[in-house]
């Protein structure tokens, strides 16, 4: 198949080193010119993906060259670019598949990324890869599971053939809100996990943001269409267990540097990478108050990020919360097991 991947960050490079290695014409575009003369002299992204020989995988930083005579376009680059670089190739469009990689939800917006491409390229099939796969790992081929999600089935079968590899295997899950969704959260959640850690706490409250983050996820999933019981699956549960306690996280070691005492502006920056929870938790913050949805945590992160408040108070305002059930019945009685 010919490819092109649009976004040489790390995960960018892992998926078209992944894609390359398995034989598919990849066309792979990176906007920093000294990123793709590292890949085409040195065989490395030594910025974004360090030790990961990368083989005679080439890049170019012409993203209409990339595009042009391909079947299927990655999306590698942030949920807030997206807009940008579709815009930028509208018009060297004709039938690709589009697969996005970005897990986020559009600051502007609200909108998650299928929508974002279908207000811009209507006519394309859109596919959500989604999932527990820190570019690191799947850079040195250890073994990883993922979900692709479309509302055309046959493209999404498609590219679980197309990308499945013996240490890379895809399913596929028609629940493309549900996938979104719980890709994007899922950071939220794990920046607040990193804040505990960076705070000095312990297993026990990790598990316990894991587990009433999962709730809160499923909640606004489910009021925004998508069905509770994809937050049990890779794009959920999955991805938020290995999001909070890998320290390949990008967002859990922004929360780490939060925690300890750093602002959002200098965790990220230290970073050097897209650290999605950031915006993303905005976004949930607004759409949990158009959809009444509550959502403590994602709130009182917002109050960290947003408002100034200091992550040990945000943890000790939740904890003094008035006295609960543990689910709420209007989710228990629409849930769909
Ligand atoms: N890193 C990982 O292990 C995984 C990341 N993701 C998601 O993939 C997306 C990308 O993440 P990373 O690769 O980690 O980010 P990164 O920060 O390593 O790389 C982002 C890349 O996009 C490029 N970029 C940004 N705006 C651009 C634009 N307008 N035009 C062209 N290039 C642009 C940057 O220059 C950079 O090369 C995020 O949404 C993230 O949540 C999903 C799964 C795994
Ligand atoms: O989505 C990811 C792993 O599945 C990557 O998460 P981070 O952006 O926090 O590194």
């Amino acid at each position: 198949m010919n490819i092109a991947i649009l976004g040489g960050g790390s995960w960018g490079t892992a998926v078209a080193r992944l894609l390359h290695n398995k034989g598919h014409n990849v066309k792979f575009y990176i906007r920093d010119k000294n990123v793709v003369e590292d890949i085409n002299t040195r065989g490395v992204n030594s910025k974004f993906l360090p030790n990961i020989d990368l083989g005679n995988l080439k890049a170019t930083s012409n993203i209409h060259d990339a595009v042009k005579d391909t079947e299927t376009i990655v999306l590698g680059v942030p949920t807030n670019s997206v807009r940008s670089v579709l815009n930028s190739i509208k018009d060297d469009i004709e039938d690709q598949i589009i697969v996005n990689l970005a897990k986020g939800i559009e600051v502007d917006t609200l909108e998650r990324v299928s929508q974002i491409s279908k207000e811009i390229l209507p006519k394309n099939a859109f596919i959500s890869l989604s999932g527990p796969s820190h570019a690191e790992e799947v850079g040195k081929d250890i073994p990883t599971l993922v979900v692709v999600s479309s509302e055309d089935i046959q493209a999404s079968k498609k590219i679980q053939h197309a990308f499945s590899t013996e240490n890379f295997r895809v399913y596929t899950n028609n629940d493309l809100i549900g996938v979104e969704i719980g890709g994007a959260l899922k950071n939220i959640i794990a920046l607040a996990a990193g804040m505990s850690d960076g705070l000095g706490y312990g297993d026990n409250t990790k598990a316990a943001l894991m587990t009433r983050g999962i709730y809160e996820m499923s909640k606004l999933g489910k009021a925004l269409g998508a069905d509770p019981y994809t937050f049990n699956g890779l794009s959920g549960i999955g991805d938020l267990i290995v999001t909070c306690t890998s320290m390949h996280s990008r967002n859990r070691r922004a929360g780490i540097l939060m925690g300890e005492g750093l602002s959002s502006e200098e965790a990220a920056e230290k970073i050097g990478q897209v650290v999605e929870g950031v915006k993303t938790t905005k976004s949930a913050y607004e759409l949990s108050k158009i959809h009444n949805v509550s959502m403590p945590i994602t709130h009182k992160l917002y109050d960290v990020l947003y408002n100034d408040v200091n992550p040990k108070e945000a943890v000790s305002s939740l904890m003094k919360r008035e006295y609960k059930e543990e689910m709420e019945e209007i989710f228990l009685d629409n849930i769909n097991l």
